[in-house]
Order: C-alpha cells, then structure tokens, then sequence
C-alpha cells in the first residue's frame, strides 16, 4: 500500500551537507507536491545536484531532515533507502545513463526487474512505454545506435515505467540540441502529468525551466530566490526563500 495521501510528495527541512570544507547545502528547507514541477536553478556550483542527490536518498545529509512519503530517510539503513528509490523514484541525467550491452526494451524493463516484476509483464509494460514516447521502433536498438532525442525518451521511459511518485531530472536536456530538447521536455512533462508524477528539475536553461510549475533558485547552498514551501490553508506556513516566516 502506498504512504502518500495528499500531502506532501518530498518534505526536506534545513539540510546541510558538505564535502571537506565545501559547504555544499547550507540549510535548504523545501516542499515538493503531488504531481508538480519544480525547477532547481541557480549558478554552477550553486549545490543543484547535491540538493537532487539529498532529496532523492543517494548522499545522505550532515544535518536536517528528509521525508518521502511517509517515510523518514534518517530512520531508513541503506537498503531501506534503496527500496524506496527503486519503488517511488525515477531518474533521468544528461546522458550516458543508459545501459549500452542492452537494447532500448531491456533497457526499459530494468526498474521493473529490480522490483520483482516477471519477465514477460515487464517486457509488455516496457513495450507499453516506448510507445508512450513515440519511439517503439527502437525497441531493439542499442544506445550507440540511437539519436542523442530518442537515448533521453528511452531514459525516460525507464524512469517512468515503475510509476514513481517523483522523478528526479538532472539537466535533461543539457546534451540536446534545442528542438530535441524541446521534445524532450514536452514527452517528460506531458507523461509525468498524465501519472501524476511529481518532477524535481535541475537546469542551467531558462527554457527547460519555463516548464515547471514552480521554480527555485539556489545560491552557495542556499534557496536565494522562488517559494520553497507553499503557506498551508491553516497559515502555518513555514519557509519563503530567504528562511522562516515569522
Ligand atoms: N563528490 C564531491 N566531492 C567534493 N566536492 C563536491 C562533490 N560534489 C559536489 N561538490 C562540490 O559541492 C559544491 C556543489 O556542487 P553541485 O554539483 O551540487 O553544484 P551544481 O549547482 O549542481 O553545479 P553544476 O550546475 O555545475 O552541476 C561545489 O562546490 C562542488 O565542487
């Protein structure tokens, strides 16, 4: 049975985290929502991907809070944590992601493999999800023999096929001419709004961005600008961009 009611999908609250002495997030609270669209922006080196990493379980903070679903990722060992990624989160990256041993439909069944699912099920969901994206015809192509567009819409089926509640999405477009990244993000958006898929959006690219529903700005491992947390309709909201609301 699923942990998530209407609340919220992810609820990070005053996160820290360094490497050495780079302070990469320095006390970002934020909440993401069932089915939104939320960019991450914000300079190079800013702590975009570390924020992602954190959110999505994968570095584990210094100090500060994580939540799932219901689901603390402070309370969870590591096995845990990795259950609940492979259940409730989906990932796409710039590139290079797919597996290149695999055609495009292997590719695609590995979440469902992982989590249990037999073979013959997975491979019909997979097939299900290249035509999802328009792209059934390579569902017996490697990676090396697709188009830079076509590896980002079978990485994002794979991202997808499991239905996870939020899908974590680091520079998708950052290896895509601008036509391809336009239709990249057009097939992402239009697929996770149609599951209710929430989406976490890193990008340096202001058009990528205009995708989302809610945008960020994150500065020296900080949120420096947008609404990282909505008021809630009893007016104990917490945390506008530059800290807590008193
Ligand atoms: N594994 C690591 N080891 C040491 N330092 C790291 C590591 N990962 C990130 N950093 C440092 O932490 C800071 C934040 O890095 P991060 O990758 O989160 O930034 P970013 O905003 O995603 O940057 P970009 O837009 O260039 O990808 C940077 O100073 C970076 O050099």
């Amino acid at each position: 049975m699923s942990d998530f009611g209407t609340d919220v999908v992810i609820r990070a609250r005053d996160l820290h985290l360094s490497f050495g002495q780079t302070q990469a997030l320095r006390g970002i609270s934020l909440d993401v929502y069932p089915g939104e669209i939320l960019a991450v922006m914000g300079p190079s080196g800013s702590g975009k991907s570390t924020l992602l990493h954190a959110l999505a379980g994968v570095l584990v903070p210094d100090a500060g809070t994580v939540r799932i679903g219901n689901r603390m990722l402070g309370e969870l060992d590591q096995t845990e944590r990795d259950d609940l990624r492979l259940r409730e989160c989906g990932f796409v990256f710039q590139s290079g992601q797919l597996l290149p041993d695999l055609g495009a439909l292997d590719n695609v069944t590995i979440p469902l493999l992982l989590a249990g699912v037999k073979r013959r099920e997975a491979l019909a969901r997979a097939r299900f999800e290249l035509e999802r994206l328009d792209i059934a015809e390579c569902a017996t192509r490697y990676p090396a023999e697709l188009s830079g567009g076509q590896a980002q819409r079978v990485a994002i089926a794979r991202a997808l096929v499991a239905r996870p509640r939020v899908l974590f999405a680091d520079e998708p477009t950052g290896a895509l001419d601008s036509l391809a990244a336009e239709h990249t993000m057009i097939a992402l958006t239009d697929l996770a709004r149609a599951d209710g898929t929430a989406i976490v959006l890193v990008t340096h690219d202001a058009r990528t961005a205009a995708y989302a529903d809610r945008e960020i700005i994150v500065r020296d491992g900080k949120i420096s600008a947008g609404i990282a947390v909505l008021p809630t309709s009893d007016g104990t909201a917490a945390f506008t961009a530059t800290g807590p609301r008193r």
